[in-house]
């Protein structure tokens, strides 16, 4: 591989292994992290990745459970199974898969789960928690971002990080956790005029807006480190990030790839909430 390529495999990798063995101590304090899934419908990349954190949770030594519900499921049944799995003490981490059907009201779905479990940290008081500086659950893309930069030896304090994208998964969460490590953030997103000329300041270049290789050479700083969390099919239905990889990479100090960048560190940190959330639940430092 590349050596500015930032290798999310490699990193999940790692990062998996010193969870498998923290749940080993955790068993043998009488402690298995336990998470329940939710999902509705059949949409397939959602099918997929839902058996991706299942196949993960077993590799660590997680317990896991799905609950998959047809797609004309009502409301009402999905919220019943959360207020069944907030109060059950065996279960410490619960997410519903998004996106969910049209006829679900997500926000509603997301504030019924019990903050304290809500391992995708989307929770409002999670939100909040992480805006006052509190401890909570942080959403695992963003996590494992921070978890990226720090592995590939990159310094956050006093750069200029630029975000493209503003959503509440993504762009929102990388910003802030960004600024608390003393950062100075820019936000761009699709009313942003003359993207360009905000791009080319970014030491730290965040790109989540899911358009395809959106990023060329020239509208990148020589030296920046590039993190792409877009994913995206192309004309020929290959799967390509934000940024036109191949033609930032000679301008670039540090890129991730797409596939194989920040994809694989998502799961890895829903691991590492749910470990989480087992300690706090049974107060292990
Ligand atoms: N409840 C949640 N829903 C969704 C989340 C989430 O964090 N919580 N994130 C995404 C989907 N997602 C996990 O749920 C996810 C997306 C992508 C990857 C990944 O490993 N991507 C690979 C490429 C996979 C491919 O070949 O298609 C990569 O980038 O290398 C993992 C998890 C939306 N929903
Ligand atoms: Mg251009």
């Amino acid at each position: 591989m590349n050596t500015k390529l930032i290798d999310g495999k490699e990193i999940a990798k790692k990062k998996r292994s010193e969870m498998k063995s923290r749940v080993v101590e955790l068993k043998r304090l009488g402690v298995q992290p336990h998470l329940a899934v939710i999902l509705v419908g059949e949409d397939p990349a959602s099918k997929t990745y839902v058996k991706n954190k299942e196949k993960a949770c077993q590799e660590i030594g997680i317990l896991s459970n799905v609950f998959h519900y047809e797609t004309d499921t009502d409301e009402r049944t999905i919220l019943q199974k959360i207020e069944q799995l907030n109060s059950d003490p065996a279960i410490h981490g619960i997410l519903v898969q998004l996106p969910l059907p049209e006829h679900i009201d997500a926000k509603k779905i997301i504030r019924a789960i019990d903050p304290k479990k809500d391992v995708d940290g989307f929770h409002p008081i999670n939100i909040g928690k992480r805006i006052l500086g509190e401890k909570s659950f942080i959403p695992c893309t963003p996590l494992g971002i921070i978890v990226m930069l720090e592995e590939a030896g990159v310094s956050i304090s006093g750069k200029h990080a630029v975000v493209v994208g503003r959503s509440n998964i993504v762009g929102k969460p990388i910003g802030q956790l960004l600024l608390d490590k003393d950062a100075t953030v820019t936000y761009c997103h699709s009313k942003t005029k003359n993207l360009k000329e905000y791009t080319v300041q970014a030491d730290i270049l965040i790109v989540a807006v899911g358009k395809s290789r959106l990023i060329k050479a020239d509208d990148v700083k020589e030296g920046a480190v590039v993190i792409d969390v877009g994913m995206n099919r192309d004309e020929n239905g290959k799967l390509c990030g934000d940024v036109d990889t191949l033609e930032v990479l000679p301008k670039v100090s540090r890129i991730t790839p797409v596939p194989g960048g920040v994809g694989p560190m998502t799961i890895t940190m829903l691991l590492a909430n749910t470990i989480e959330a087992a300690k706090t639940v049974h107060k292990i430092g």
